[in-house]
């Protein structure tokens, strides 16, 4: 019995039969100058999932005061830690080292069936595209892998939004499915582990207190349900347990507060500030909710941290890195995708 269907010549020919893995993280500006700063800040706080205030209270703020001095106090900044050897922020440029180099780690995986490819919520490469992208490949099942070991709505849920908003526009939609969060993941635990020994050895100094500097978040969301502080939170604490620390010496807390409301606390900055007031004179900071190292931990944990602790009586100050491409960053990765993998390959 022949069970092909006669077509009609005109048939589309579509490529099936590949699986996509789309790795996504937060995005960056086009250019440090006033108008893509304000091109990349416009988009990510016309977010609702990052702004929950209602439109009309929002757009007069957003519009007449927040994009009018913001684009420019933030380009300084992203300025400082910029790689102008390719003009993009490192968040880029580590996210498409992540990629290469997951790519040739899953080759033994798939044969030639995988494709790897990244996205950015907010700018380029966007979410849509590299979708599509991936469809074009033949690609009809594809694997999202938000690129935060912590769920929250205003990163990974927004990121999910953006994929299922191109989904919607599919006749012919590819099978999806989407990463968990690996906040507990115990290959991810003894990367950081691994990781931090190897950053505290290089010091000339052996911290009094190591920070343990988490994204915050206003406390409101929290409250409405949403599951990031205690995914913080168990994260510090397996982090604390492996590295042998008390709870004295290696503490949770939130940084990048923005706008008035209360955020998680307690604040990295004031956190930084009360410890050097109050006679410590080490300080390491780590931030593990961050796979990749940005603005967030280059310029503000690494600058402006450092500044407070060193101008309130602090004598020696240290940054550990993100795990960012680095072999313990990239056993955490493909140790998520494989297993989010099982039962397609
Ligand atoms: C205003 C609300 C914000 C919420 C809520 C928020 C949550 C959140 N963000 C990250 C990760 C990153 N944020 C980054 C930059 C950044 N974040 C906000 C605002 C919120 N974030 C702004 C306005 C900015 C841009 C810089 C600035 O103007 O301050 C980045 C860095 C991007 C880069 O290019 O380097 C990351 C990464 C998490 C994990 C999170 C979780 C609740
Ligand atoms: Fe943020
Ligand atoms: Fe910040």
């Amino acid at each position: 019995m022949n069970l092909k269907p006669s077509l009609p010549p005109d048939h589309a020919t579509i490529r099936s039969g590949r699986i996509g893995v789309l790795l996504m993280n937060l995005g960056t500006p086009e250019g440090t100058s006033y108008k893509p700063m304000r091109a990349y800040l416009k988009e990510f706080l016309s977010d609702r999932r990052v702004i929950e205030e209602p439109r009309w209270k929002w757009w007069p703020i957003l519009n007449l005061i927040i994009l009018s001095t913001r684009p420019s106090r933030k380009g300084k900044d992203y300025a400082t830690i910029w790689n102008n050897e390719r003009d993009e922020g490192p968040l880029k440029t580590i996210t498409r080292a992540q990629t290469e180099k997951l790519a040739e780690r899953l080759k033994g995986l798939g044969g030639d069936h995988i494709t790897v490819d990244w996205a950015m919520r907010y700018g380029l490469p966007d979410v849509k595209s590299r979708l599509k992208a991936l469809l074009a490949q033949g690609c009809d099942r594809i694997l999202l892998v938000p690129l935060y070991p912590q769920y929250a709505a205003p990163t990974s849920a927004t990121a999910c939004d953006q994929a299922f908003r191109a989904l919607m526009e599919m006749r012919w939609q590819p099978t999806v499915r989407v990463a968990h969060p690996y906040y507990a993941d115990p290959t991810y635990i003894d990367a950081l582990a691994t990781s931090i020994r190897a950053s505290l050895g290089k010091l000339s100094f052996e911290p009094e207190v190591i920070l343990c500097s988490l994204h915050g978040m206003p406390k409101e969301y929290l409250l409405k349900g949403d599951p990031y502080y205690c995914q913080c939170a168990v994260t510090a604490r397996l982090l604390r347990e492996k590295l042998g620390l008390s709870e004295e010496r290696f503490r949770l807390t939130f940084q990048s507060r923005f706008g008035p409301d209360e955020w998680l606390q307690p604040y990295t900055d004031e956190t930084v500030k009360t410890l050097a007031q109050g006679g410590t004179k080490s300080l390491a900071i780590v931030a593990p909710g961050f796979s990749a190292d940005c603005l967030e931990t280059l310029e503000e944990l690494d600058g402006e941290n450092r500044e407070i602790f060193l101008h309130n009586g602090g004598k020696d100050f240290a940054y550990l890195p993100c795990l960012n491409d680095s072999e313990e960053g990239m056993q955490v990765i493909e140790a998520v995708v494989r297993r989010e993998l099982m039962g397609w390959v």
